[in-house]
């Protein structure tokens, strides 16, 4: 890693980078519960923590949890503000549509993003400055083939 910063933190499990260079510290589960399919629910995982000013966590799903079980995060990325002094918990939620899922505490279930970030200072104005861009969006480049186009 090039870069890293201090986070003051109090937890029964500290999240941990499994290897270098990895964006992402996995996050523990505090305790044991089922997911039925379809069902959310908010989990704890033990973790406080004090960011500097200028930084936020991103609470993001784990890759395999995903692809493997269909567990997600409703409100992915959840956003830790400087500020919280809470429990970090993570809104898991499982989309299989047939096969609970069982967590037991201690599972890492999450991983954590710590991030610098900006805060805007909004600006009203009575136009916005023109773009390539524009106010296309939405799939306006299309799909396939056609971004080649709009690309040359
Ligand atoms: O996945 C998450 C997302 C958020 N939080 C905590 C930290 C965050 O600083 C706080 C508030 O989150 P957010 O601003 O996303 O939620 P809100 O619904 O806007 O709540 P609030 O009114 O408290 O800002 O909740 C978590 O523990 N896990
Ligand atoms: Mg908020």
């Amino acid at each position: 890693m090039t870069d890293s910063v201090e986070v003051l933190i109090t937890a029964d499990r500290v999240p941990t980078y499994a290897h270098p260079g990895d964006a992402g510290a996995d996050l523990h589960a505090a305790e044991s519960l089922v997911l039925q399919p379809g069902e959310r629910a908010t989990v704890g995982t033990g973790v406080s923590i004090a960011l500097p000013d200028g930084y936020v966590a991103f609470v993001v799903p784990r890759s395999g949890l995903a692809f493997k079980h269909g567990i997600t995060i409703v409100n992915a990325p959840g956003t830790v503000d400087a500020g919280y002094r809470g429990e970090i918990k993570v809104a898991l939620l499982n989309t299989d549509r047939t096969e609970p899922y069982a967590i037991e505490a201690g599972d890492r279930i999450a991983q954590v993003v710590v991030m610098p970030v900006s805060r805007a200072r909004f600006i009203e104005v009575e136009r916005l400055p023109g773009s390539h861009r524009g106010e296309g969006g939405f799939g306006s480049t299309g799909f396939g083939e056609h971004a080649k186009e709009v690309n040359a």
